[in-house]
């Protein structure tokens, strides 16, 4: 039997829509692997109940299939699907790594990003491997199609996440198909503003760096209560406020000494909308850790 926990993720961060992702020291998902002639899947924990065991409609089915590894699969989600935290992809990058490892495939971290991707293309409908590549190697990471590249950064977080979801294929149904030079110039320079602040571990310059006037608008009409979470959080001395991954969760970063406070704002912020939520005071965070029971 072996063990991997996977931490929650949130992608795009504003300005790097399906390119950006950070790994978040919690939530977590751990999933168990024992070998098995054929997969079978059981799950506890948030939001379990809205997920299928059905290998083939379950990420890690996915997983399991693509590095053909069957295996008996216990999930604990610690990370509540359609929530813009990364759930599906957490689960997948777990399964990859304990999966990688029970039959020995020899396969690095950077190489389980694609057979991990295969999950999200399952429930999403793309292979977007902006939460999973975090899940599986921790920190910031920028993935295109040449590859991955990842930053150790640390920063401290807020991701407050609503009662309500956001299912990612919806999210991605508003997405724009063109954007004005304007905008893009904008965004590139923010993305390149943020990826600076990662290496440097700035908050100032991160938070800066997420804004984004092409995806997150279009996204946030789908929550409710975001402009007034993302003013509370700003004004409680939050660096940059943004979408996490399609929503409906709402990332803030900050300064340590801020986080307390930032969190209490958005989860009153939300609560003045009439929605209940909870504040992950956390930072970004390593990737997946294997145990050998
Ligand atoms: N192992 C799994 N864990 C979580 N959700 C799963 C899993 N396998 C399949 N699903 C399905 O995936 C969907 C949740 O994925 P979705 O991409 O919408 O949310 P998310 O992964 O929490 O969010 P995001 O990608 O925006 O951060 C649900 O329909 C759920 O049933
Ligand atoms: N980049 C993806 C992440 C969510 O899974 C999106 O925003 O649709």
């Amino acid at each position: 039997m072996l063990t991997v926990r996977a931490p929650a993720t949130s992608a795009n961060l504003g300005s790097g829509f399906d390119v950006f992702g950070v790994a978040l020291g919690t939530p977590a998902d751990v999933v168990r692997v024992k070998r098995a002639p054929e997969t079978t899947i059981t799950i506890t924990g948030a939001g379990s109940q809205y997920i299928p065991e059905d290998p083939e409609q379950n990420t890690v089915g996915a997983v399991a299939d693509a590095l053909d590894a069957p295996a008996h699969i216990k999930i604990d989600k610690g990370v509540r699907p359609s929530s813009g935290l990364g759930s599906s992809a957490a689960s997948a990058a777990a399964a990859a790594v304990a999966l990688n490892a029970l039959y020995d495939r020899g396969l690095s971290r950077e190489e389980l990003v694609p057979v991990a991707a295969e999950g999200e293309a399952l429930v999403s409908g793309e292979a977007h491997a902006d939460n999973v590549a975090p899940s599986l190697l921790g920190g910031f990471t920028v993935v295109t199609d040449d590859g991955v590249s990842q930053v150790d950064a640390r920063i401290p977080v807020v991701a407050c996440l609503p009662e309500t979801t956001v299912s990612t294929r919806d999210a991605r149904g508003v997405v724009p198909d063109t954007a004005s030079l304007e905008d893009v110039v904008d965004t590139v320079g923010n993305a390149a503003t943020l990826t600076v602040g990662m290496t440097r571990d700035d908050p100032e310059l991160v938070g800066r760096g997420m804004e984004d006037a092409i995806v997150t608008p279009e996204r946030t009409a789908l929550i409710d209560g975001y402009d007034q979470v993302r003013d509370a959080a700003l004004e409680a001395g939050a660096t940059g406020v943004t979408v996490s991954g399609a929503g409906p969760g709402v990332l803030a970063v900050c300064h340590r000494s801020d986080q307390r406070a930032i969190a209490g704002a958005m989860v009153d912020a939300f609560d003045s909308a009439g929605i209940e939520s909870r504040a992950y005071q956390t930072h970004i965070g390593e990737g997946a850790r294997l145990y050998r029971d």
